[in-house]
């Protein structure tokens, strides 16, 4: 049988709570595979209860008797006995947060659980307690031995894949930043890995301009001509189907999206906006370019829906989801 997915429980101060039970509660309908949650009981408990759904609790102490109880109970590993604060981030819960995302991802690279399912946690809250990572990806990935710019964040919704080549940097860095090398790299390693978890054979790359109009033959700007369309001769060479500088404004629209299986972008904002515009409730954000699979729901702690019932369950449902169906693929591999 496949090990379960670990869920961590995210700034216990945002929805990742009342999420996690509530995917929990939805669970047998939506199929999903058996999961745990990495965090606090009591916190996860009472935010079942704010929310008005019954999830009733088991606690484990290792993945194996997630098994057993599931079916009856939203098995828990506990780490910490937090009162529930929705909306009142604090270190404590923070430190908790941070807790869980280790503890998750050891067990995943162990292989106690098939899959690490990360809820939202807020990037300056878990800063105050010692996190120096830009994010949970350049932390899961140092964590498996790979270096940060072999990481790469793909957020992915039903009408459209997305994949920001420069992420949690300014934007006045992002020109500095881009290079050939580097979109060539980040462009294989997402290409790969749709043919590997995602079973698509021949990945089709949409490689999105820097500038209005990519450049516009160099009246708006040279990094397309002197840095994207260098990029895409190396994908060509590669043997990957590339293809750009596209003009931004105009790839996003329901024909263009038609040709392709994944939109490389130039900055978090190119390819965020789209997504999350389209797709924000189904919307997962995964981290290709590791050896253990790693989703998340695309929204951040939302502090100020926190504990009213109005956070919706939909994107963290889709990251159960696609760490399920991924683990599945690369368990018949
Ligand atoms: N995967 C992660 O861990 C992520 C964490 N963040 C962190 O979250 C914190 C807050 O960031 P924001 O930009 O405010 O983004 P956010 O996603 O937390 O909230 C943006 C807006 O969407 C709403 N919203 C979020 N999730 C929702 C849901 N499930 N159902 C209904 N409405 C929802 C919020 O109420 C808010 O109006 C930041 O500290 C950021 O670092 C942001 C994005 C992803
Ligand atoms: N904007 C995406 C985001 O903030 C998620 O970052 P990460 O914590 O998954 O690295």
């Amino acid at each position: 049988m496949t090990a379960p997915l670990a869920l961590t429980i995210g700034d216990p101060a945002g929805v990742g709570p009342e999420l996690a039970a509530a995917a929990w509660a939805l669970s047998d309908t939506e199929a999903l595979t058996p999961f745990f949650v990495v965090g606090s009981a009591r916190a996860v408990e009472e935010a079942a209860q704010r929310r008005g759904i019954t999830v009733p609790i088991c606690t484990v102490k290792t993945p194996d008797e997630v098994a057993d109880c599931f079916a009856g109970a939203l098995p828990v590993l506990d780490l910490g006995d937090l009162p529930y604060a929705p909306g009142e981030p604090d270190d404590a819960g923070a430190s908790l947060a941070l807790n869980a995302l280790v503890t998750a991802t050891g067990l995943v690279r162990s292989g106690a659980a098939s899959a690490l399912v990360t809820g939202p946690i807020a990037k300056s809250r878990l800063a105050r307690v010692g996190f120096d990572h830009p994010g949970q990806t350049e932390f899961v990935a140092e964590a498996c031995g790979i270096a940060a710019e072999n990481a790469v964040m793909m957020l992915a919704g039903p009408s459209l894949r997305v994949v920001p080549i420069t992420v949690h940097v300014s934007l006045r860095s992002v020109p500095d930043l881009l290079n050939a090398e580097l979109i060539r790299n980040r462009a294989a390693i997402t290409a790969a890995a749709l043919v590997r978890d995602y079973g698509i054979a021949k990945p089709r790359l949409a490689v999105a301009g820097l500038n209005p109009h990519a450049g516009e033959d160099g009246r708006m700007g040279t990094e397309d001509a002197e840095l994207v369309a260098p990029a895409v001769a190396l994908l060509h060479e590669a043997g990957i189907d590339a293809f750009g500088p596209l003009p931004p404004d105009t790839m996003f629209h329901a024909e263009a999206r038609e040709g392709y299986d994944v939109a490389i972008c130039m900055y978090h904002d190119q390819a965020l906006i789209p997504m999350k515009a389209l797709d924000f409730d189904a919307g997962v954000n995964v981290t290709l370019g590791l050896p253990i699979i790693r989703t998340s729901p695309d929204h951040g702690t939302a502090f100020g829906i926190a504990g009213t019932g109005k956070a919706r369950v939909g994107p963290t449902i889709a990251a159960l989801r696609m760490a399920g169906e991924c683990a599945a693929r690369r368990a018949l591999t």
